[in-house]
């Protein structure tokens, strides 16, 4: 079977968030289970500079929404992929999505719509000799691709969206309806039209055979309208088509036995080593070197993060004896509320502004918890990393989150089954009290290690959650 996937960002190439590790590691776990996919990603700079100097164009467009497009066909680091090469749209400074600054790019409509347009042409057999049995998109950048295939090409393959996160919806203005290119009867209520403007993960929504998200409880609550975010009625629409499919974690990318990031590497039964790691988090971060609890903070910095929350609780979780390092990047006046925070608690409380790839796995592989205090979470990757490198996540219990830790209550340490704290609600009270909780067993050196290794024993690769999707791929092609 063959899939074409369609996503703004994919691991190793470029990767703001969670949805690059999904779309980077998805294909390899498919690919044991007879599944070959291509993945089609926009030529950004960093995405560019990865192409060998003579990349095949495998399709090219002399006008795609205002300038010269191809489509580039490489393999780098295993994956198959499809690069639509358009400097009008996507060489350029700054992120992925906006400029350095972090402000949206005022044209990002276009990009994505392009883009879209690009990958429903390939889908519709652009490539010579290569056509996908699915079409399976991921979040609102590519999600008008299932609307120029619904309402352009009779053929069209059955296509999946999955929704990463239901915050980001791409809404735009009605004024851009016209430049996309699509039928007039397209914008209507059951097609792209969003509360008076053009919605792509709505019209993405509206058009997939099948929606998916990332973890079954998300499944659920994006069908309340406390997480719906608009589109709850929809979703309960659509509800047959919805399915929650668990995210897993790259077990190569991500394995204490072998990665380069850390000071020093272990397994299971030499945890003992993790203490090098510890000492370099304390030594990067500013932090006293003492035996209490050092937790850590991998995280955008944002509401949805509950990065406030914790903000608000710097003094209690210090004064409850344990030691923060937190790395972020994000909003701007939560930076500073840390940063203030950490010059408030020198020696106890350490703070990395920016995105460091390598850093997170020093935290995962040094920390002895991570805090993840959010407020809705449709998976969360984190928790998974920490679970397998033994540094236990503490999780506010919610959408993936819920899923995925087992709570050391009093009966799941009696059976050794516990792997984490949950906490409920997504408050400062229950985030300190769940700290509370974890320095009582943290004290208890049978239970905390035990706990950790638990956690390290829990499946948390790809491997039941691949077979889902291929389950659900065979069911809409059928
Ligand atoms: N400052 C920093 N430096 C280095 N690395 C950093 C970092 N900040 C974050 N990261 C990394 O970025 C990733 C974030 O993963 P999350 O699951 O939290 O995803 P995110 O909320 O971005 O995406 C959405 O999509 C994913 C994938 O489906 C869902 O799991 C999630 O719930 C949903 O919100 C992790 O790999 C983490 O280590």
């Amino acid at each position: 079977m063959k899939i074409l996937s369609v996503a703004s960002e994919v691991f190793p190439l470029i990767k703001t968030g969670g949805l690059a590790d999904v779309t980077g590691a998805l294909p390899g776990a498919l690919a044991g289970l007879g599944v070959s996919t291509r993945t089609m990603l926009p030529g950004y700079p960093s995405v560019v500079a990865r192409l060998p100097k003579r990349a095949r164009a495998l399709h090219s467009y002399p006008d795609l929404f205002g300038g010269k497009a191809k489509v580039l066909g490489v393999e780098i680091d295993g994956l198959d992929l499809l690069v639509l090469d358009a400097p009008h749209l996507f060489d350029r400074p700054g992120g992925a999505y906006g400029d350095a600054g972090g402000v949206d790019w005022p044209d990002n409509w276009k990009r994505f719509a392009a883009f879209s347009r690009a990958a429903a042409d390939v889908a519709g057999g652009a490539i010579a000799g290569w056509r996908p049995d699915i079409v399976h998109a991921h979040d609102w950048q590519a999600a008008l691709t299932l609307a120029y295939l619904r309402y352009g090409d009779a053929s069209a393959p059955p296509s999946v969206i999955t929704v990463h996160n239901l915050a980001f919806q791409g809404q735009f203005p009605a004024s851009i309806f016209a430049e996309l290119g699509l039928p007039a009867h397209a914008m209507g209520l059951d097609g792209v039209e969003y509360f008076g403007g053009v919605g792509f993960l709505k019209a993405g929504l509206q058009a997939a055979s099948a929606i998916t998200t990332v973890s079954p409880t998300y499944a659920s609550e994006i069908r309340t309208p406390a997480f719906g975010m608009g589109l709850d009625g929809l979703l309960n629409l659509r509800a047959g088509q919805l399915h929650g499919i668990l995210n897993g974690i790259d077990t190569g990318q991500w394995n204490p036995e072998t990665d380069t990031h850390l000071a020093s590497r272990y397994t299971v039964r030499t945890l003992k080593h993790r203490s090098a790691n510890r000492h370099a988090i304390e030594t990067r971060f500013g932090l006293d070197h003492d035996a209490g609890p050092l937790l850590c903070v991998v995280s955008r910095l944002t509401w949805q993060k509950g990065m406030d929350i914790l903000a608000a609780e710097l003094d209690r979780i210090v004064a409850a004896g344990a030691r923060l390092a937190i790395l972020g990047a994000g909003d701007q006046g939560l930076e500073g509320v840390l940063l203030a925070g950490a010059a408030r608690h020198r020696g106890r409380v350490g703070v990395v502004v920016g995105y460091d790839e390598g850093l997170s796995h020093l935290l995962q592989g040094g920390a002895d918890a991570i805090l993840i205090p959010s407020r809705f979470e449709p998976c969360g990757l984190t928790q998974l990393y920490g679970l397998r490198y033994g540094c236990v996540p503490v999780v506010a219990r919610t959408g993936g989150l819920a899923d995925t830790i087992v709570d050391a209550n009093h009966a799941a340490l009696a059976a050794g089954v516990a792997t984490g704290f949950q906490f409920a609600p997504e408050s400062g009270e229950a985030l300190v009290d769940a700290v509370w909780r974890l320095v009582g067993v943290f004290g208890d050196d049978g239970a905390w290690p035990a706990m950790q290794k638990q956690g390290m024993k829990a499946d948390v690769s790809w491997q039941a959650s691949a077979k889902d999707y291929v389950k659900l791929y065979r069911s809409i092609a059928a």
